[in-house]
């Protein structure tokens, strides 16, 4: 006699019949698809636009950012299918910046651990990745400087951006306890974003900035008694015990990544655009510089400056816009701006992240 348990179960798996059946049949059309495409079979603007679609059709209980998840992988398994895609990332293995690429592109992506930033760009440079991606900012500790330095001469371009929520964990495989940890490894940023936390929590254990937190992890593995502030995929990749989650002293600490490549994505309807720029050494040359932007109704969500390295007290402009460069009021403020400025780079238009 079948039970409600079981008539449940089998209503289920008719359900999956008729989900695999779709899933096939979706990446039939995707893989067909790919044979009428030129250049990269991804396309991030289109991809926005189907996470986009999801979430505005989601009728529940499943929530939008679930659904969104689910439908990030079935595209990142039809592109795979198409043709296997490769990006670079700042390794090694378990680091937030593999987490920000598998949450870009998925897991069929294949994630190359690269040594360095200046690798990663060099990766994607010489083609032995499809794309790269980079920190170029954290809401706690700021600019991540390297990145942003090597923008102006990559002819690469910035063709997607990705938001990831950075949660610090104390992790260890000898450490029963906080008392019995000696020994902390992490990136110094690392450090700085969990400050209050080991001043109140382990306040005697000694403090080694490592290359990264990844790096951090492994150290800790080989140590007894140490203690690794790293993330959850460096915890699962060496296997240690968290002691405590969550210890970021700033609940919102986000970081933000841009994806390179050769590659320019068409609008998408929720676009930015990234430039390089420099004023001209006089007073009031920023002001003017910026003004076509506020005339024509252009949001600007970042303004960072950097030395340019070429001169002293000379410095560059990393400014985000809303739209796309092709937008037409975003179209007439770059055509202004590139008179007044003494050097503009549009680094790329992109889809805003979605997930
Ligand atoms: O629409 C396309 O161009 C596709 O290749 C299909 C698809 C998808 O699965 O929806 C797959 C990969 C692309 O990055 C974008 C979308």
């Amino acid at each position: 006699m079948s039970s409600e348990l079981d008539r449940l179960r089998e209503s289920i798996d008719a359900i999956d019949d008729r989900i695999l059946a779709a899933l096939n049949e979706r990446a039939k059309l995707a893989r067909t698809i790919g044979t009428l495409k030129v250049g990269h079979a991804y396309r991030p603007e289109r991809e926005a636009k189907v996470l986009t679609r999801i979430k505005g059709a989601n009728a529940g209980p499943l929530a939008d950012e679930t659904v969104a998840y689910l439908f990030r992988e079935i595209m990142s398994a039809c592109l795979a299918l198409e043709r296997p895609i490769s990006v670079a990332y700042l390794g090694p293995k378990g680091t937030f910046s593999e987490a920000a690429a598998k949450k870009h592109f998925g897991l069929a992506a294949d994630a190359v651990a690269a040594p360095s930033i200046d690798e990663v760009f060099r990766e994607v440079e010489a083609r032995a990745a499809d794309f790269g991606i980079v920190p170029v900012e954290n809401s706690t500790e700021g600019a991540v400087g390297r990145s942003l330095d090597l923008m102006p001469n990559t002819p690469m371009k910035v063709c997607g951006e990705v938001v990831l929520r950075i949660h610090h964990h104390l992790m260890s495989k000898s450490a029963k306890d906080f008392a019995s940890v000696r020994r902390v490894f992490s990136h110094s940023q690392s450090l700085a974003q969990c400050h209050e936390w080991l001043n109140t929590n382990i306040p005697d254990a000694e403090r080694i900035a490592v290359s990264s937190n990844a790096e951090a992890a492994r150290r800790a593995a080989d140590e007894v008694n140490a203690a690794a502030v790293a993330g959850d995929m460096a915890a699962e990749h060496y296997g240690h015990t968290i002691l405590a989650s969550n210890i970021e002293d700033e609940p919102n600490n986000t970081t933000r990544f841009l994806i390179l490549g050769d590659y320019e994505p068409t609008p998408c309807g929720r676009d930015k655009t990234s430039l390089v720029l420099s004023a001209r050494n006089r007073a009031g040359a920023v002001y003017e510089m910026l003004t076509p932007f506020a005339t024509r109704g252009v949001s600007m969500t970042k303004f960072e400056s950097r030395p340019s390295r070429v001169a002293l007290w000379d410095y560059l402009f990393f400014v985000d816009i809303e739209g796309h460069r092709t937008d037409a009021n975003v179209a007439a403020a770059l055509e202004e701006v590139q008179r007044i400025a003494g050097y503009m780079k549009v680094l790329g238009s992109y889809p805003a992240a979605v997930l």
